[in-house]
């Protein structure tokens, strides 16, 4: 009898709580001494689309906090205006912070982790890296290889076989073809790899300076980010001495930063089109229509079966004069991280307390996260069919690409710590597009569920099971 006096007990005290405490708006619940977690444990399966929800019912900004007495306090917003403070206007006030460090332990002292000197130290040597004239080619033939030694070759193995699948996965696989794969593997290995690299070029760098004349090296070490970081004469009086530990971080978070992303969004890029065949024929009509602007249909006939490759091969030989024709594909490009950012947040840690222009009051003791996810989906951002995939919304009356301010657009971060990549993967992705388009066609496996993890790195939790065929003319 007493155990059903309690039992009675407990339940009266758990359906009083639940009328006292539930949110009406549809908004987590704040509960005694627990906070708002049930509804993230709750949520944790969807919790990005989760947040969006949140953030939209919400005026865009949402404060959770975590059981009593834990110092768990998340400012979440996906406010335009908040994101331009915190990254642009206000900069200096929002580093990573010492616990966005500790998450992410394994990239130590790289550009991901850093802040203040050593950030700044990191940038200047990648912008030195990535603006150098003769990276731009050099990038462009590295990825024509990539696609014809490493992509075709498996793609064509795939539709003559009729397997099924992971293009998630295999883009993965791609862009980590050879060596970067062993990073995949383990942090050990990684480490082992990056050392050894590390060691072999600074043998390789003494003996050619040794046998060389200096400004020929100079030249030679600019494409090669590690070479510039293992010659810079600067290093040691202002960042501490380069040991291999920091050379170790330094190319790991470079590796890092390119190789999730891309594939991640490329994966999203063939979801989308796969369930939007009008936007994939709008892409092609495109890519026919700058073949016949360069009079380049004098030998296609309707029944050619070789129309796809010799549009690939046109356009890859020429890709550098034609990229800024491709303007639907871009803007398909755009509109796919739009909806899935491969970077779904971004973190940071206020230093001192501030007033963002939503009116919310932050402190060193809280966190900020910028939901990159859901300000894509957000109606007051980008109105009633944002939940639409429509590159459309991306060209502008006269027909041009619309310029959407980055802290609208927020898939490559913005303000100061912009991502230095974003011009180089918008290249990789429409070239691996042209290359696939042009060639295949990707058929999803019915019945196949595609939905986002709740990671950083927004990937497809179950991977995206397809077929390949070769295309039709
Ligand atoms: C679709 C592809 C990509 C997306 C969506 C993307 C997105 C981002 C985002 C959101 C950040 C900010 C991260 C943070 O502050 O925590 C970032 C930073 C960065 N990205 Fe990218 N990225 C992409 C590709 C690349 C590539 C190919 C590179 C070249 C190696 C690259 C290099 C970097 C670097 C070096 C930073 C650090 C910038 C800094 O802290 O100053 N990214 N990127």
């Amino acid at each position: 009898m007493a155990y059903f006096e309690i039992f009675l007990a407990l339940f009266a005290l758990l359906f009083l709580s639940y009328y006292c405490f539930r949110n009406k708006y549809g908004l987590p619940t704040y509960w005694p001494f627990v906070g708002m977690l049930p509804a993230l444990l709750q949520n944790h399966h969807r919790l990005h689309h989760f947040l969006a929800d949140v953030l939209e019912k919400s005026e865009l900004t949402f404060f959770i906090k975590g059981p009593w007495l834990s110092n768990f306090r998340l400012l979440v917003t996906a406010d335009p205006a908040n994101v331009h403070h915190v990254l642009s206007k206000n900069f200096g006030n929002y580093p990573k912070g010492p616990k966005f460090r500790e998450t992410f332990e394994s990239l130590g002292d790289g550009i991901f982790n850093s802040d203040g000197d050593l950030w700044q130290y990191h940038r200047n040597m990648a912008q030195t890296f990535f603006g150098h004239p003769q990276f731009q080619p050099f990038f462009l033939k590295g990825i024509w290889e990539k696609v014809e030694n490493g992509l075709f070759p498996v793609l064509d193995h795939i539709s003559k076989q009729g397997l099924e699948i992971d293009l998630q996965d295999l883009f993965q696989r791609w862009l980590g073809v050879g060596k970067e794969r062993k990073l995949r593997e383990a942090d050990k290995v990684a480490d082992d790899f990056i050392f050894d690299c590390i060691s072999r070029k600074m043998e390789e760098m003494c003996k050619r300076s040794l046998s060389a004349g200096q400004n020929k090296v100079e030249n030679e070490w600019k494409l090669d980010i590690m070479n510039l970081y293992i010659g810079d004469k600067r290093a040691s009086s202002e960042i501490g001495s380069h040991t291999n530990k920091f050379l170790r971080d330094a190319a790991l978070n470079f590796l890092v930063a390119g190789r999730d992303t891309t594939s991640t969004a490329l994966s999203w890029f063939f979801y989308l089109l796969s369930k939007n065949p009008r936007v994939m024929s709008r892409i092609r009509e495109e890519l026919d229509m700058i073949l016949a602007q360069a009079k380049y249909v004098h030998d296609f006939n309707k029944d050619d079966k070789t129309k796809g490759h010799q549009r690939y091969n046109y356009l890859s030989r020429n890709f550098a004069e034609l990229s800024n024709k491709l303007i639907y594909l871009h803007c398909a490009v755009c509109e796919t991280m739009r909806l899935y950012p491969p970077v779904a947040f971004n973190n940071k840690a206020p230093m001192e307390p501030d007033i963002l222009p939503s009116g919310h009051q932050v402190d060193s003791s809280m966190q900020i996260i910028l939901h990159i996810y859901a300000m894509g989906r957000m109606k007051s951002i980008w109105g009633e069919d944002c939940h639409e995939f429509k590159p459309e919304r991306w060209i502008s009356n006269k027909g041009s690409i619309k310029h959407e301010p980055s802290h609208k657009f927020l898939a490559f971060n913005a303000g100061p710590r912009t991502c230095l990549g974003k011009h180089m993967s918008l290249i990789q992705m429409k070239a691996t597009a042209i290359a696939i388009i042009s060639n295949y066609d990707i058929q999803p496996i019915e019945g196949h569920v595609v939905v986002p993890d709740s990671s950083v790195i927004l990937r497809m939790k179950h991977g995206f099971k397809v077929k390949v065929l070769a295309s039709q003319p």
